[in-house]
């Protein structure tokens, strides 16, 4: 007897960068079980790569459809997309989203309606692109503690450092390239000010360590306000600046968060990634440290992602979020000050109030300062900072101080 097989149909909400990939790749696949039921768009007037008669514009079309299987939310709009993953999970719809910002704001209202209605949500594309670092934390480091996780999550941001440290491009140049690649988020402040890789380790905190962190609590820096200057100095000590976020746990179980642009050193994994390209260290109590890097941007590398998740949903894979139950873990900003660098368009001597710097080199134009500072004070004057202009970045331990200091000096004389 011949066994009939039917295909499951995927509706699709959005085609630009993401939904073209997943669009692509499906149709190359056509063996694989899985077609493209129903597109859904916003603009009627936009030129399409597939006649008009294969869109529509009403996404109620879509969420009602009882002929599709699964629903893949990939659009540019945040308020939209939560409307739209709200009203699948309320129905209880399998979804697969790339939103990381709806995400990583909503995940404890999606995990609970999850539970009442029994539908499902992955979203291995929202984080990393095409790394599967969800799917590894949840599967894999299901049970084993985790004493840090931390990686460049951000592909535009450090596709600009990139072209920063390699070509010497302006910045402004760079951002432009990495929105006509299809990097960048649609308000590309989301990227360049750290804010996108603060979703994205939000995301991750709930796989690695069971904690549902809210965005606004953590300490973010971004990279809208790097400079020549930073660029050199980190070249002149044989490091690269890389947006870097970070979770880490102390033996009393208690997590920290942050994201900043970084030092980065040559022995250090991070030190490679390069371009749109992601990377991500593990380093678990027992398995030790691991590493993944990848695309973690574009249409094909994230639309692989969401057909990775289209297929291990159809084969009835859902999270579980092992670590959620277990947790005694808390967030917290860790006591132990950190270095950083502080390049600021005028005087910083208002912003550093009781800071004590260990370098100072003021021009006419500028000025930097290298301080050692509590993480709880750099997150109450965040936001001040940030509207100051001043570039933030961070010099770790594994980055020896002395030359940075000699550096610094001869770097910034330059500039006099
Ligand atoms: N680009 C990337 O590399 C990555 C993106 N992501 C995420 O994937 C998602 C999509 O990003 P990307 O493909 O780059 O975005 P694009 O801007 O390229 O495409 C967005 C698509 O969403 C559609 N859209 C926007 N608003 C609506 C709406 N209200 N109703 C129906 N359709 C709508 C647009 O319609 P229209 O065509 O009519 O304009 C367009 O087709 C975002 O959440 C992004 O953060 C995640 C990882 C990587
Ligand atoms: N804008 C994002 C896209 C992928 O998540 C990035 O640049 O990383």
């Amino acid at each position: 007897m011949k066994i009939q097989k039917f295909k499951k149909r995927i509706g699709l909400i959005g085609f630009g960068c993401v939904g073209q990939g997943l669009y692509d790749i499906v149709a190359a696949n056509p063996h694989l079980g899985l077609e493209i039921g129903r597109i859904c768009v916003k603009d009627k007037d936009k030129p399409r790569t597939l006649p008009a008669a294969a869109f529509t514009f009403d996404v109620q079309e879509v969420l009602q459809d009882t002929s599709l299987d699964i629903l893949a939310e990939l659009i540019s709009e945040p308020d939209e997309a939560l409307k739209i993953i709200r009203a699948a999970l309320q129905q209880g719809k399998t979804i697969v989203s790339a939103n990381k910002k709806v995400i990583a704001e909503n995940l404890p209202e999606f995990i609970s309606l999850q539970q009442r209605y029994g539908g499902v949500l992955l979203y291995e594309a929202s984080v990393c692109g095409s790394i599967p670092i969800l799917r590894t934390l949840e599967a894999y480091y299901g049970s084993e503690p985790l004493l840090e996780v931390r990686g460049v999550l951000n592909g535009s941001s450090n596709y600009i450092l990139s072209k920063l440290h390699q070509e010497k491009v302006g910045y402004a140049a760079a951002l432009e390239q990495a929105q006509a690649l299809g990097f960048a988020e649609a308000d590309p402040a989301l990227d360049v000010e750290g804010i996108d890789a603060l979703h994205k380790l939000c995301i991750v905190a709930a796989h690695a360590y069971g904690l549902l962190v809210h965005p606004s609590q953590v300490l973010h820096f971004g990279i809208s306000h790097i400079t020549a200057e930073a660029i050199d100095l980190a070249d002149a000590v044989g490091a690269r600046i890389k947006l870097v976020g970070t979770i880490r746990s102390d033996n009393a179980g208690n997590v920290s968060l942050q994201v900043i642009p970084t030092l980065v050193v040559a022995e250090d994994a991070l030190y490679d990634v390069e371009a749109e390209f992601n990377g991500v260290e593990v380093n678990a109590q027992f398995a030790g440290q691991q590493f993944l890097k990848g695309r973690g941007a574009g249409s094909h590398p994230t639309g692989s992602a969401v057909w990775a998740d289209i297929s291990a949903a159809v084969r009835g894979y859902r999270y579980t979020y092992p670590k959620l139950c277990v947790t005694n873990a808390s967030v917290v900003q860790p006591e132990e000050p950190i270095t950083v660098l502080l390049h600021a368009p005028q005087s910083l001597t208002a912003l550093l109030g009781s800071l004590q710097p260990i370098a100072v080199h003021k021009t006419e134009v500028s000025n930097q300062v290298i301080v050692k500072v509590q993480q709880e004070k750099l997150l109450e004057h965040q936001e001040l900072l940030k509207e100051q202009g001043v570039f933030v970045a961070h010099l770790p331990e594994s980055m020896p101080l002395a030359p940075v200091l000699e550096k610094f000096t001869a770097v910034t004389a330059l500039l006099v």
